[in-house]
């Protein structure tokens, strides 16, 4: 640890109040006379004042802090309490007072900032507010398994919402978006059971919520079951499950008849799936903690629709900070997921023989994890599978489609937050034609060195990415993250590390597969679970990239030691995604043995749900909220 740094100098309470408004309401289009109001601050004229002409220069201030580099060279720094000092420095006071370290950095760049404000003034660009398109709807998914859409919307009209019938095209639908304020609510143009409600509307202390009658997710996060529309009775795999927003939105389309099979490798994730299906009483799902490359149609038998929704780098998510431009994937990164994607995809492509239809999904938007993943699948199949045109499917009603510079052509949608109003997100939708075999051979993963750590890292850093996205401004049970948005990948990878630590290649899964083959399931899946916890207590992988190489594995036996002193003083954080809704929770460990006992009583009692956002103990939450607190008042220091 650093000497040289005094952690002692707070910053002033106004700057960082500022912050952490702007950041809300940047972000979820919280309403900023609300959380102004909320707070209880002898300046709120001044915190109103620096809020507003921060949030009216967000243009400006995103151009100041990328040509000064401030935030790549300074990556502790807080980027809203950057925006909010810089504002001072340039439209408010001119100056900024205190010792606090971030003050000091600020001002450390004052002459670099004032050089290109010079320069941007000079070409005139005009003061942006945050535009409306910039601010996501709140979508309530309603959960049919537990009430009916029309009876959700008539309550909902009881609670004083005003319902804006559905719309007849999709772009007199967005144009109701582009409107929808205050208590008007509408119906989703494609999705019928999804509600969309204006941008910042809490659902948190409602009912529907605390029993799992409704769902707080995104649209783009409902399209691949939508779009994959499994017909009632059948049976469904879904290869990437947790948290389960989709698996239960499966239950749900199936109406609980016929079965849906939701695999989730991580231990960790696989416990707020099971949650989440027993909350929200998607009956027909069978949960497996096992990695989806190790399945066959022994394990999951007469399955006809398959979701494949991997980790990816959820880029897709990014759109909704404040950041004028996207922090960019590593190349090797990238690589690495579009070749486990490929596997993915290929296994679900080729192993199951009923199969009918199978989507595929990402959260991202590079057409690594999209296009070249869905071409270079297709090429390995041949004719036994082609695309189906998505567009047709939503009824001509979409417009960004991928490119026709694939083989996949425009077959595939995208959705784009600034057009669509949800998250990015990439969707392909293969048919079968049965008249072609399917290829033989294995699905070889040479190459493909991904351990259920990395996914659980993976879905983490997209989490905490989107995370900052979606923080609800009444913050039940949400972490604020004001301090921890620049942070590098690295360091929040190394936070999150889990149980999970299991190295997947072909000879390992080919392993599995016989001795799965020979072992009663349940029994298996006891050993998985106690293999995987011993080899966490000794094990580490290397934090950086998926491709552990052997020059990285020095690295990593010193990471062991750090990790092991680092586990015992952290916290294990936790957030939870559905890609859209995201809860940041912080877990210890007894709060995850609590949530097996929880999720064992809700087995016993459907009644009683819990809730995937809150997933976290009552009584534990002021703990948490006070370590919280210390947390952030150290990492703003
Ligand atoms: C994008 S998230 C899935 C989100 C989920 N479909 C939902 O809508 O709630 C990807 C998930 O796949 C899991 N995963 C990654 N590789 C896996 C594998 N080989 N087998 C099973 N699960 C895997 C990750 O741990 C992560 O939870």
């Amino acid at each position: 640890m650093s000497q040289g740094f005094v952690h002692s100098i707070k910053v002033p309470r106004l700057y960082k109040t500022a912050a952490t408004i702007v950041k809300k309401v940047a972000e979820d289009g919280a309403s900023l006379k609300q959380l102004i109001y909320e707070k209880n601050h002898p300046n709120l004229k001044g915190i109103y004042a620096l809020a507003t002409t921060t949030l009216q220069h967000g243009t400006d201030l995103n151009e100041l802090i990328r040509e000064t580099k401030l935030l790549i060279n300074e990556p502790r720094l807080d980027p809203w309490l950057a925006r909010v000092l810089i504002t001072e420095l340039i439209w408010g006071k001119r100056t900024i007072k205190g010792d606090a370290k971030p003050l000091h950095t600020i001002l450390n760049y004052e002459t670099k900032i004032r050089q290109v404000f010079e320069t941007i003034d000079q070409h005139e660009k005009p003061q942006s507010t945050i535009k409306s398109t910039e601010r996501k709807p709140r979508y309530v998914r309603i959960n049919t398994l537990i009430k009916k859409l029309d009876e959700a919307i008539e309550d909902f009209q009881d609670e004083g919402y005003i319902f804006i019938p559905r719309s007849c095209t999709y772009h007199e639908y967005l144009d109701v978006l582009s409107t929808l304020d205050g208590w008007k609510f509408t119906q989703d143009y494609h999705i019928p059971e999804l509600l969309v409600f204006a941008s910042g509307t809490t659902f948190y202390d409602h009912l529907g919520y605390k029993n799992g009658a409704i769902i707080l997710q995104d649209k783009a996060s409902c399209l691949p079951a939508y779009l994959l529309n499994p017909e009632s009775g059948s049976n469904v795999l879904d290869m990437c499950a947790a948290p389960g927003m989709k698996t239960t939105h499966l239950a749900a389309i199936i109406d609980n008849k016929g079965k849906v099979f939701s695999v989730e490798r991580c231990q960790r994730r696989y416990e707020i799936l099971c949650n989440q299906v027993s909350t929200t009483h998607a009956n027909c799902v069978e949960t497996m903690n096992v990695d989806a490359m190790t399945l066959n149609e022994n394990k999951c038998p007469d399955v006809e629709y398959i979701l494949v929704d991997p980790s990816c780098s959820g880029s897709g998510m990014q759109r909704f900070t404040f950041e004028g431009e996207q922090s960019k994937c590593a190349p090797g990164r990238l690589r690495s997921l579009q070749s486990f994607q490929v596997h993915l995809l290929r296994h679900a492509l080729t192993k199951f023989s009923k199969v009918k239809r199978v989507v595929y999904s990402t959260c991202s938007i590079y057409p690594e994890e999209n296009e070249m993943v869905v071409d270079e699948v297709l090429t390995n199949v041949g004719d036994a599978y082609k695309l189906v045109p998505v567009m047709t499917l939503l009824n001509d009603g979409w417009i960004n489609l991928s490119s026709n510079e694939f083989k996949c052509k425009d077959n595939c949608l995208y959705a784009k937050p600034e057009v669509d109003y949800c998250n990015g997100f990439f969707v392909a939708v293969f048919e079968r034609n049965f008249d072609v075999p399917l290829p033989e051979g294995r699905n070889k993963n040479k190459g493909l060195k991904r351990n259920a750590q990395d996914d659980c890292d993976e879905v983490d850093i997209k989490e905490e990415q989107s995370n900052d996205v979606q923080i609800d401004d009444n913050g039940k049970n949400l972490t604020v993250k004001v301090e921890e948005s620049d942070e590098p990948v690295k360091k929040k990878r190394k936070k999150n590390k889990n149980k999970c630590n299991e190295v997947i290649t072909q000879e390992v899964a080919d392993e599995k597969l016989k001795e799965e083959d020979n072992a009663d399931v349940t029994s298996k899946k006891k050993i998985k679970k106690e293999k995987k916890i011993d080899k966490s207590s000794g094990d580490n992988v290397d934090e950086q990239e998926i491709d552990i190489n052997s020059n990285e594995m020095d690295i990593v036996s010193k990471k062991k030691h750090k990790k092991k002193k680092k586990d015992k003083i952290n916290e294990e954080e936790l957030i939870i995604n559905n890609e859209n809704e995201i809860i940041s929770m912080e877990i210890e460990e007894s709060n995850v043995s609590s949530k097996k006992k929880k999720h064992k009583k809700n087995k016993k009692d459907s009644n009683e749900g819990t809730i995937i956002e809150e997933g976290v103990d009552e009584d534990s939450t002021s703990k948490k909220k006070h370590k919280k607190k210390k947390k952030a008042k150290s990492d703003i220091e």
